[in-house]
């Protein structure tokens, strides 16, 4: 089983406004809304390609219930843990430039994350737990350690998809993948990253620090892979991109079913990339259909041989 752990869900609200006006009134040309929040997204994915998945986290209120029925509806299996606070709604504004505006989240009462500290005790060495997004403002520090504390005592492989000290926190767990894209890495070490070489470096990093493979996103540009025998650059189809919201979700999701499926390292960074930009190409996630479809066009180069050996040489 794969499951999904969002701490911080939401009802992702997409607006379309042909022309914005800022400071007047506008009228919505569109609107659509989504069960969101990364790790949701991660499973509706998984579930979509055919992988067996279960989606965790904290959900509640009215904004809770929207998210499991239209969970329901996908017959996407959830086992959530229930929160006295309400989930958060994001939004999502696409006029001639996309422009987010998420929620913090919730308050978590210490009994509501306990409690889903004690559902993974029931994982098991033949499950990968995926821990995705932003973490709401009251859990304590430490909660990604709690949790990677938990799955690896249960030697489950887990995999790791938020920012900042988080991240950083639970690299020395050995997870499965980590996939900042190239901001969200300059920012994990404090850098500007001008040039490939400079993402080359910072990713080769993350192995240092403990990933086992690491996954960086360059929108448009495809994406790096860093595996200990080597890296390799991802080239993206050529496509209208609708939607970009949940790219980076689709890009985890096909790379860990298929790495589960497979165990074959380039190939789950091609169903990555392929999921990455068929759901960028569409209004909401990726359908299986044109992940396949895709996949026949990402062409992957091998860039650089032994990743750790050379980074002793430094
Ligand atoms: N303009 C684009 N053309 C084709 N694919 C894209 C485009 N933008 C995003 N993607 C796909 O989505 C993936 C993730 O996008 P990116 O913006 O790097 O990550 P995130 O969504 O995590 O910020 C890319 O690696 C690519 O596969
Ligand atoms: O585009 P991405 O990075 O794959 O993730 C999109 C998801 O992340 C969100 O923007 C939430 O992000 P955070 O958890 O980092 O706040 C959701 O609204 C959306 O569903």
């Amino acid at each position: 089983m794969i499951y999904t752990i969002t701490l911080n869900p939401s009802i992702d609200y997409v607006v379309q406004v042909n022309q914005l006006n800022l400071g007047e009134l506008n009228k919505m040309d569109n609107e659509m809304m989504f069960a969101g929040g990364k790790g949701i997204n991660v499973s509706r994915v998984l579930h979509e390609l055919a992988y067996d998945t279960t989606a965790l986290g904290f959900l509640g209120g009215f904004t809770g219930d929207f998210i499991v029925e239209a969970l329901r509806e996908k017959s996407i299996q959830t086992k959530f843990t229930p929160i006295q606070g309400a989930t958060r709604i994001n939004i999502k504004l696409k006029a001639d430039s996309e422009t987010e505006v998420n929620g913090r989240g919730p308050g978590i009462l210490p009994a509501e994350a306990d409690s889903l500290l004690h559902q993974l005790e029931h994982v098991t060495n033949h499950d990968t737990v995926i821990i995705s997004g932003s973490t709401p403002p009251s859990l304590p520090n430490d909660f990604h350690k709690q949790l990677a504390d938990q799955i690896a005592a249960n030697g489950a492989s887990f995999v790791i998809d938020t920012t900042g000290e988080a991240l950083k926190s639970v690299l020395g767990y050995r997870p499965l993948v980590v996939k900042p894209n190239k901001e969200e890495l300059a920012e994990l070490f404090g850098v500007t990253l001008r040039h490939q070489d400079d993402v080359i470096y910072y990713g080769k990093q993350l192995l240092d620090l403990g990933a086992r493979h690491a996954i960086v996103s360059m929108a448009g540009e495809g994406a790096l892979l860093f595996t200990e025998e080597g890296i390799y650059h991802g080239q993206t189809p050529r496509g209208q991109v609708k939607n970009s919201v949940g790219a980076g979700d689709s890009m985890i999701a096909g790379f860990t079913g298929k790495f589960k499926e497979t165990a074959d390292v380039t190939e789950a960074f091609r169903m990555s990339l392929a999921a990455g930009s068929a759901t960028a190409f569409a209004d909401d996630l990726a359908k299986a259909e044109d992940i396949f479809q895709l996949q026949e066009k990402i062409a992957i180069t091998r860039i650089s041989g032994k990743v750790k050996e050379e980074n002793h040489e430094h």
